[in-house]
C-alpha cells in the first residue's frame, strides 16, 4: 500500500525581490513546489541563489513580494505562532553564560512549561544529541559540532513540526560534519519532524535528504528536484556507492546558469 502524505509547507509562485534605494535584486522567481509531511528536504544551490531567503519566508521570518505559502494549511504567521518550527542557524547562537542543560531549556521557561516537565524534557532531549555528561559544561567549554548538537536540542525542545536548518554544519570539519549528518538522520528519525534543510554541499545534500531542490541564481530559481533513493538508515558506507556517485553526477548536470 502506498502511504499518501499530505503537504506540511505549499508554496504557489513565490517571489522575492529585495530593493534598495539604488538595486532591486530578484533573490527569488516563481517558486512552486510542496514538502511532505515528515519528508528531509535540501535546498541546494551556489552562493546567492536564495537559499537562506526561501528558509527565511518558511519560518515567517520575511514575506514574500509574490505569490503564496501555506503550512499545514495555515499562514506561516499562524504556523510560527503555534510554534510550529523549530530553526538551527548557521552558528549555534548560545548563551555563552548559560550551561548546556540550561540554554536547551530557554524555549520551555520562556513558555512557561512548569519545572519538572522541563527537567524531564531536558534530559530526554539531552540523550537524543549524545550529551548528557556535557549538561554541566558551559558552551565555550564545547567544540564547534558540540555546540551545533546544543543548537538542534533546544530547536527541538518545544516538539516543532518542521525543523528549518541553515548551512548547520558548514563551518565544521568534513569528519566532524559526516557524523553529524549521520547523528541528524538518528535524531529525525526519532522525532518525525518536516526538515528543510540548507546546504552548499551535494554530497550532504544527497546522504540527507529524501529529495535534493537545486536552486540556480539570477535569478534564484527552482531549477530542479532530485529524488534520492538511497534506502534508510543511511550508511557512511553508501557515500561510496556507484549510486551516490551517479545522483552526484545527475545534480552536477542539473544546474542551470551557473
Ligand atoms: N536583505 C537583503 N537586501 C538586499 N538583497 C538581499 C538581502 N538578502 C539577500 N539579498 C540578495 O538576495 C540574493 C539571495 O540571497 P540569499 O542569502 O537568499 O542566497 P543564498 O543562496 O542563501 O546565499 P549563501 O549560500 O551565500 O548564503 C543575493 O543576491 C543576496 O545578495
Amino acid at each position: 500500500m502506498t502511504i499518501v502524505r499530505t503537504p506540511e509547507i505549499q508554496l504557489d509562485q513565490v517571489s522575492m525581490l529585495y530593493k534598495t534605494d539604488t538595486t532591486e535584486v530578484l533573490a527569488l522567481k516563481d517558486v512552486t513546489v510542496d514538502i511532505k509531511q515528515g519528508e528531509f528536504v535540501s535546498l541546494l544551490g551556489p552562493s546567492g541563489c536564495g537559499k537562506t531567503t526561501l528558509l527565511r519566508i518558511m519560518a515567517d521570518l520575511i514575506q514574500p513580494t509574490n505569490g503564496e505559502i501555506k503550512v499545514a494549511g495555515e499562514t506561516a504567521r499562524t504556523a510560527r505562532l503555534a510554534q510550529k518550527y523549530g530553526i538551527v542557524f548557521q552558528s549555534p547562537v548560545l548563551y555563552d553564560w548559560r550551561k548546556v542543560k540550561q540554554n536547551i531549556n530557554l524555549p520551555l521557561e520562556m513558555l512557561g512549561v512548569k519545572k519538572a516537565e522541563r527537567e524531564d524534557r531536558v534530559d530526554s532531549l539531552l540523550e537524543l544529541v549524545g550529551l548528557e555528561d556535557f549538561k554541566d559544561k558551559y558552551p565555550w567549554q564545547l567544540s564547534g559540532g558540540m555546540q551545533q548538537r546544543v543548537a538542534i536540542a533546544r530547536a527541538l525542545a518545544m516538539e516543532p513540526e518542521i525543523l528549518l536548518m541553515d548551512e548547520p554544519f558548514s563551518a565544521l570539519d568534513e569528519f566532524s560534519r559526516e557524523r553529524l549528518n549521520e547523528e541528524l538522520l538518528s535524531i529525525w528519525s526519532k522525532v518525525g519532524s518536516t526538515v528543510v534543510f540548507v546546504t552548499h554541499s551535494i554530497p550532504e545534500s544527497i546522504f540527507l535528504s529524501d529529495r535534493v531542490f537545486v536552486l540556480s541564481p539570477h535569478p534564484g530559481r527552482l531549477s530542479s528536484i532530485v529524488d534520492i533513493p538511497l534506502p534508510r538508515p543511511r550508511t557512511q558506507g553508501m557515500r561510496n556507492s556507484p549510486e551516490f556517485f551517479q545522483l552526484i553526477s545527475d545534480i552536477r548536470d542539473s544546474f542551470e546558469g551557473v
